[in-house]
């Protein structure tokens, strides 16, 4: 079997504090953690303090743009210096409340990737998607958006996360069949195009994922980690998530 990256990534979208990094730094020592990969996406302009007290990070979102006169936005580039490894790229967030559409996210895609991040590509369906049976043609869509422009072997150095939108910040996880039924799907879409790279890529789950239901949703075969909103926030509940990550390697 092939042996995956593991991650565990925490989202505090527009949430957290320096007095919040420093709980964090008391709580998580990411060597507890061994062959898992542990990055937090704090708002931008606390990435420097967290990558000051030793944790991997990442950002939130990039601009397509090289610098220039772009009021409020984040340009990729900077974001590499500061140390950043990843950026996500069309969190369900970014693609409804900011309009972000797939020609745009191709584009910010493209721009992680030649400054030196690995972009994680956020993708998933809503509850009236699910409920209309459109899920996978949903997932495909917004996965072939990147494909088709970019060709398959873009997803090389990336990683997916899974994140039906009806589970985000509502309490409704995916059961682990669920999640799983959907990673398999795109791992199968993507080794319709490469094997290869369908087997050595990371496929997370985001949506209400919490430390007492991480365990079974990671102890499946196509989930490789967890995109965390609400939990990453609260220092104990992301050890025990982070933890539980380290049971399926
Ligand atoms: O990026 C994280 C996801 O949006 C999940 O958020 P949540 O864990 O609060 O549901």
């Amino acid at each position: 079997m092939t042996q995956r990256k593991r991650i565990v990534a925490g989202n505090w979208k527009m949430n957290g504090s320096l007095e919040l990094i420093n709980q964090f730094a008391e709580t998580i020592k990411t060597d507890l953690y061994p062959n898992v990969e542990v990055i937090f996406f704090p708002p931008s302009p606390l990435l420097s303090a967290m990558a000051g007290k030793g944790f991997n990070t990442g950002a939130q979102t990039v601009s397509e743009h090289d610098a220039g006169a772009f009021t409020g936005e984040v340009e990729a580039k900077l974001v590499r210096e500061l140390g950043c490894k990843y950026t996500l790229i069309g969190h369900s967030e970014r693609r409804t409340l900011f309009a972000e559409s797939d020609a745009v996210l191709v584009k910010k895609f493209a721009k992680a990737q030649q400054v030196g991040l690995t972009p994680i590509l956020c993708v998933g369906e809503t509850e009236s998607q699910r409920d209309a049976d459109a899920t996978e043609q949903t997932i495909a869509t917004q996965l072939n958006a990147i494909i088709d422009k970019l060709g398959v072997a873009c997803l090389q150095n990336s990683v997916i996360a899974y994140e039906p939108v009806w589970a985000i910040g509502t309490g409704k996880t995916a059961t682990p069949e669920q999640a799983q039924s959907v990673h398999k799907f795109i791992r199968d879409l993507i080794a319709s195009k490469d094997a290869q790279i369908a087997a050595t890529l990371p496929i997370l789950y985001g949506g209400s994922v919490n430390d007492s239901n991480s365990e079974l949703l990671f102890a499946q075969p196509d989930i490789d980690g967890g995109l965390i909103g609400g939990a990453s926030l609260k220092p104990d509940a992301f050890s025990t998530i982070c933890a539980s990550a380290v049971g399926n390697v």
